[in-house]
């Protein structure tokens, strides 16, 4: 199962190599205002899912919600440990 770390590691391989066909690359070649806005939608549905939908459709959401958040991190150049150091 893939963890937080885990997803963050395959990201920043994927920024480095720039595989075809990659959603990622697609997203941080589209910039950090186009990722800020998937993020506010993503929370959004969090939202929603948790008051309205199923406790799985909320989990679902919020690993979307954790990975445009870490392709933001990626963006600005940011480590996991950068943002860890405030929780
Ligand atoms: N975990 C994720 C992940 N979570 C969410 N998403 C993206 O976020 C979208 C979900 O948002 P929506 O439900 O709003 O779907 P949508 O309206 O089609 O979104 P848009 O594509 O239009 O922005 C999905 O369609 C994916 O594009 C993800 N895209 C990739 N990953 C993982 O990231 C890794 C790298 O992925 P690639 O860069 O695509 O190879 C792989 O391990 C993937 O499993």
């Amino acid at each position: 199962m893939k963890t937080f770390d885990g997803l963050f590691a395959e990201l920043t391989e994927i920024a480095k190599t720039r595989p075809k066909g990659s959603s990622t690359v697609k997203r941080l070649d589209a910039g950090v205002h186009h990722i800020g806005k998937k993020i506010v939608e993503e929370a959004a549905e969090v939202w929603m899912a948790s008051e309205y939908q199923s406790r799985e459709e909320a989990a679902e959401e919020i690993s979307q919600l954790i990975y445009h958040l870490q392709v933001m991190m990626i963006a600005l150049d940011l480590e996991p440990d950068d943002v860890y150091r405030y929780l």
